[in-house]
């Protein structure tokens, strides 16, 4: 298959691209290289991908001229869409970049998936956030997902109705993938595993979030290659529209998370423990993944202590003991 992966020197699209290269697909990847987080972790994504051939090109899925001349140049027959602006608490800071991203930029690239020719199956990544102040445990694809918690939720939700017009009128296969709190080598700063790792490693204190009544917070946390199987899984066998959960379905708590990298790391954690500040973060998220088990054979392999040491490896190797000063 031929894909055009977008946000490809993102985390998740910088694994996947890779992944496919590795078993022979043609790759071409896009990404604005925004500074959401630091652009130099972007930019060493798109040399390592280089290196293996990957070509990333620097622009924005708003820019449909861009996107229709590389639909000119290369008849894809696949659209792996990772390209978003994500993290759930940023959306209070920056609430357009969201717009600008998941709605208005996914609203351009549908405009030229359903005019190319051929017509691409498009893969894209919503998130388990749609289950937003759903209580059930653990979430199914048919669950409630109305009452979102965050503006994230809200335009990953919209993103699932958009994609659901596009299929409806003009007939583009559309899968959709809730992923579950996704970490590990070349992950996201922003994110609290990445971030804990950082402090721990200066000495400075770490925030952990508690719900009320002194509940811990907990995250289904899903390891990077495991994703990578269930995005190229969906890729193989594309339908007209599906919505699946990418979870691990073992939800671990954010006390536990920490205990496991101050064994990785060797440090102990100063920590400041505080309730749960009201910006769109939600108390738990645990998946049920039958559903995807089922249609492509889904089944994630690596739990937080495995996956966590993977990341501590990768986290020193690149940025050493010392580190932590320049990135944000
Ligand atoms: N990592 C997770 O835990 C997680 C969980 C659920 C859903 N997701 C979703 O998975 C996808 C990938 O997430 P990630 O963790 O790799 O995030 P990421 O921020 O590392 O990757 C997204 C990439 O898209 C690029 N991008 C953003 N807006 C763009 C635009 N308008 N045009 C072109 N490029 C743009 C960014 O520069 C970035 O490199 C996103 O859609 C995210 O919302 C991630
Ligand atoms: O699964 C998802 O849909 C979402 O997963 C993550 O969002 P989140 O689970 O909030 O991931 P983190 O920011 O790494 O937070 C993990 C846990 O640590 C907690 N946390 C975060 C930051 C912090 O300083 N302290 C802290 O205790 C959060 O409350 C949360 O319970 C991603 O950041 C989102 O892009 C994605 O859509």
């Amino acid at each position: 298959m031929s894909v055009l992966v977008t946000g490809a020197a993102g985390f998740v699209g910088s694994h996947v691209s890779l992944a496919l290269k590795k078993r022979g697909d043609g790759v071409v990847g896009i990404d604005n290289f925004n500074s959401y987080y630091d652009p130099s972790l972007k930019k060493a994504r798109k040399s390592m991908l280089a290196e293996h051939g990957v070509f990333v090109v620097a622009g924005d899925i708003n820019d449909g001229k861009l996107l229709a001349k590389l639909f000119d140049v290369v008849a894809f027959t696949h659209v792996m869409h990772l390209a978003a602006q994500a993290g759930v608490r940023y959306a209070m800071e920056n609430p357009h970049s969201y717009v600008h991203s998941n709605i208005a930029g996914l609203v351009t690239l549908l405009e030229i998936c359903k005019s190319a020719n051929p017509q691409p199956a498009v893969v894209w990544a919503s998130s388990s956030s749609v289950y937003g102040l759903n209580e059930k445990s653990p979430f199914s694809e048919s669950d409630r997902t109305d009452q979102p918690a965050s503006l994230y939720a809200a335009t990953k939700k919209a993103g699932e109705e958009i994609t659901h017009t596009y299929n409806h009128i003009y007939g583009l296969s559309i899968t959709g993938l809730r992923f579950f709190t996704v970490y590990g080598p070349w992950g996201r700063p922003d994110m609290a595993y990445f971030s804990f790792t950082r402090n721990i490693l200066q000495g400075k204190p770490i925030t952990v979030y508690r719900g009320k009544n002194r509940v811990d917070l907990a995250r289904d946390f899903t390891y990077i290659d495991d994703v990578v199987k269930g995005c190229l899984g969906s890729l193989d066998t594309s339908a007209p529209y599906r919505i699946f959960n990418l979870g691990n379905t073992s939800p671990v708590t954010v006390p536990a998370l920490v205990s496991i990298l101050e064994r990785h790391l060797k440090v102990k954690a100063k920590k400041n423990v505080v309730e749960m500040p009201g910006n769109g973060d939600v108390p738990f998220t645990h998946a049920n993944i039958s559903m995807a088990r089922r249609e492509f054979g889904y089944k994630p392999t690596t739990d937080l202590q495995t996956g966590l040491k993977k990341f501590v490896k990768w986290y020193l190797s690149y940025y050493g003991y010392n580190h932590g000063k320049a990135v944000n």
